[in-house]
């Protein structure tokens, strides 16, 4: 790992961050980290976002580029940040950010994205920084890897989102494998919409990690994530 890159590893045990990843797209990442953010805030942390990387955003009036997450993300965590500094690469077709790239005509490498995670000037002990990554852990995020090696660059515990539907444990468990595999801390799973049937039953059969729950909530009023531990 780069020099710069071991302020967002705490001394001892704690991590300094969270790389949050999920079984697929539209899983629930962006308001889960809001939901881990404002866990962590009220723990007396603060909470720097990024979004390195963003695809489908939404064209402005003036043609400038919105990330939906980004905003989301700045005003959860309470940033202070600009959009572009949470989110540096903005894509307007609602794809794989890879081939967003491509279509512009352009090449974002994997270290293009580390740079922009690395919040040197705003980091200090204690801080955390809050990575949200683009798809699910396979999911290619820029024109030379997959979040896979975004997330191995940046050398964070993983937090493995779940949306509670059919299927969710065979998703959960092919993306702890990969996590496993890319020699990654799993650091817990967030079952989102647990509040509805529960699809994950049984789950705790197959992994020893904490598995957190974070309710439907129509509003996206943010929630606390009970028994988070770092
Ligand atoms: N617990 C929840 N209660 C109500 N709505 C939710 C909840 N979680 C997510 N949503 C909604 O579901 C949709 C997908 O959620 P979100 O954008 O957080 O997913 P994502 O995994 O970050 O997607 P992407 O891959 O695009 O980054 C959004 O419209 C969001 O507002
Ligand atoms: C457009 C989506 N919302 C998302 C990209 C999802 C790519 C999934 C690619 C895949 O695994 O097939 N973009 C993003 O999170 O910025
Ligand atoms: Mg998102």
């Amino acid at each position: 790992m780069n020099e710069s890159l071991n302020k967002t590893t705490r001394p001892g045990n704690s991590p300094g961050g969270f790389f949050i990843t999920g079984t697929d797209t539209d899983v629930g990442k962006t308001y889960v980290a809001g939901c881990i953010a404002h866990t962590l805030i009220q723990k007396g942390y603060q909470v720097i976002p990024r979004k390195p990387i963003a695809s489908g955003c939404i064209k402005q009036a003036d043609g400038s580029l919105l990330s939906e997450d980004a905003l989301f993300l700045q005003q959860s965590c309470q940033s202070n940040e600009s959009l572009q500094t949470i989110c540096p690469y903005q894509y307007e077709p609602p794809i794989s950010p890879q081939t967003a790239i491509e279509r512009a005509g352009l090449v974002i490498s994997t270290q293009d994205l580390l740079t922009a995670c690395q919040a040197s000037s705003q980091l200090e002990e204690g801080d955390f920084l809050l990575v949200e990554g683009a798809g699910g852990f396979y999911s290619p995020i820029c024109s030379d890897g997959l979040n896979k090696d975004l997330a191995q660059a940046l050398g964070l515990p993983v937090i493995l989102v779940v949306k509670n539907q059919l299927g969710c444990i065979n998703h959960t468990l092919l993306s702890l494998a990969a996590i496993e595999q890319a020699g990654l801390k799993a650091h817990s799973i967030i079952l989102n919409f647990s509040n509805e049937t529960n699809h994950a039953q049984g789950l705790e059969n197959w992994t020893n990690l904490p598995v957190h729950k974070v309710q439907h909530e129509e509003s996206l009023t943010l929630q606390t994530i009970r028994d988070f531990q770092l």
